[in-house]
């Protein structure tokens, strides 16, 4: 089988080539709580992956299980390195970005700052493709991250992300949560476009949101993974889209 290079496929064709991350046999726990469940999915390179489940099925563990800011066991390869008993800050050195559910910009800085800050040492930095999508941005370069909307702040915390250019993953945990709905369709786009140069995994809540963008899908219940393939697949079926995430085709949650 010919394998096509990764920059010769159009952006967000399905990728030929070994997954950019694999889980095999992941367990997570939390304190005492045993959260995962031998959780396993292949993450292939070039387009959106989404990580889909009700309330409290295990989807942020699953992204902080990758970083290594939970407990875990089991195999997770990024690039068919072995990271699993790898530190938090040993896994984003190797290329991985997380934009948390919480933000997590730096309230007090500046736009400026804050994109500053996350500029990793020895990378390519990608200010004009920054402002070129978030323009927001750089209309507010002076401005403390705290007093933006959350909205702004969304698009902060996605550039922070975006930056540096040896990303080669991208973990987003609901990017779309609290945003008004002009602002959900804008980092939508903005999302798109992003997922076109850096491989994303994202956690979304709103299936308008991710129906449009995810090429492929891992549906997480109570720890374990209980659905996992084409995004259109599950999204055509109604019946398997209301028994596994309890909304009817077409709704969001
Ligand atoms: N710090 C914690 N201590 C104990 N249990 C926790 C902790 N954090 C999460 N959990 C539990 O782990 C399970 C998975 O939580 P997680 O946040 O990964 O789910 P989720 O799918 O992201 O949920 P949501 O969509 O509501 O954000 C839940 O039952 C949750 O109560």
């Amino acid at each position: 089988m010919t394998t096509v290079p990764t920059d010769q496929r159009a952006p967000g064709a399905a990728s030929t080539a070994d997954p950019i991350l694999e889980l095999r046999g992941v367990d997570a726990f939390i304190g005492e709580s045993h959260i995962l469940h031998r959780v396993g999915f292949s993450v292939p390179s070039g387009e959106i992956t989404a990580l889909l489940g009700r309330n409290g099925a295990g989807k942020t563990t699953t992204l902080r299980s990758i970083l290594g800011l939970v407990e875990r066991r089991g195999t997770i390869r990024l690039e068919g390195h072995d990271v699993s008993g790898k530190a938090p800050h040993e896994v984003v050195r190797r290329g991985v970005g997380y934009v948390p559910e919480n933000r997590d910009v730096f309230a007090g800085l500046t736009v400026a700052e804050n994109l500053r800050l996350a500029e990793r040492h020895g990378a390519g930095h990608r200010y004009d493709l920054v402002y070129e999508l978030f323009p927001r941005l750089k209309e507010r370069l002076t401005q403390r991250a705290g007093s933006m909307s959350g909205g702004e702040q969304q698009m902060l915390a996605l550039a922070r992300a975006l930056l540096n250019d040896d990303n080669k993953l991208l973990l987003i945990d609901e990017p779309s949560q609290g945003l008004a709905p002009n602002l959900v369709r804008e980092v939508a786009i903005a999302l798109e476009r992003m997922a076109e140069l850096v491989t994303t995994v994202v956690v979304e809540q709103n299936l308008a949101v991710i129906r449009h963008m995810a090429r492929r899908v891992v549906v997480l219940d109570q720890g374990r993974v209980v659905h996992q393939g084409p995004a259109r697949e599950l999204f055509e079926d109604e019946r398997l889209t209301h028994e596994l995430l309890g909304v009817a085709r077409g709704g969001d949650r």
